[in-house]
């Protein structure tokens, strides 16, 4: 099993919608901020759907449809945003190998190590990152 392939021992579920959601429009907000994180972020759609928004190499924007049964994982220190989609909601398994930390790191964010060894390993596979203009 993926979880237990990967290390993934921590666990809880994330039922976005504004009545089990503390300060929801501003969650809402800062998910849609472009930022990295430190870690990998894992979700797993159990109910409803929404957007994961990830830069390509040419800095272009990726728009992926994430609905019920999907498993997505974003490296660490790629730049990404969520956001709902018409649906309004979305149920989601957070998964984090350790004690989970979800702190954004809002773009710009080039100095920092994630950032780092995430264009290093782009660059490595073959990839030719382009700079923003
Ligand atoms: C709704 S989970 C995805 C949002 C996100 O990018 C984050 O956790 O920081």
């Amino acid at each position: 099993m993926i979880r237990q392939a990967r290390g993934y021992s921590y666990m809880d579920l994330l039922d976005l919608c504004p009545e089990k959601v503390e300060n929801y429009e501003q969650k809402l907000k800062n998910f849609y901020t472009e930022h990295i994180h430190a870690d990998e972020e894992i979700r797993y759609c159990l109910e409803g759907s929404g957007y994961f928004d990830v830069r390509d190499k040419a800095d272009r924007w990726i728009r992926i449809l994430i609905k019920a049964g999907d498993l997505i994982v974003l490296p660490a220190g790629i730049y990404h945003r969520f956001t709902l989609d018409t649906s309004n909601y979305i149920k989601l398994m957070r998964l984090f190998v350790g004690e989970p930390v979800w702190t954004p790191f809002n773009r710009p964010q080039e100095d920092h190590p994630a950032r780092k060894d995430y264009i290093k390993s782009v660059i490595e596979k073959g990839g030719l990152p382009v700079k923003a203009h």
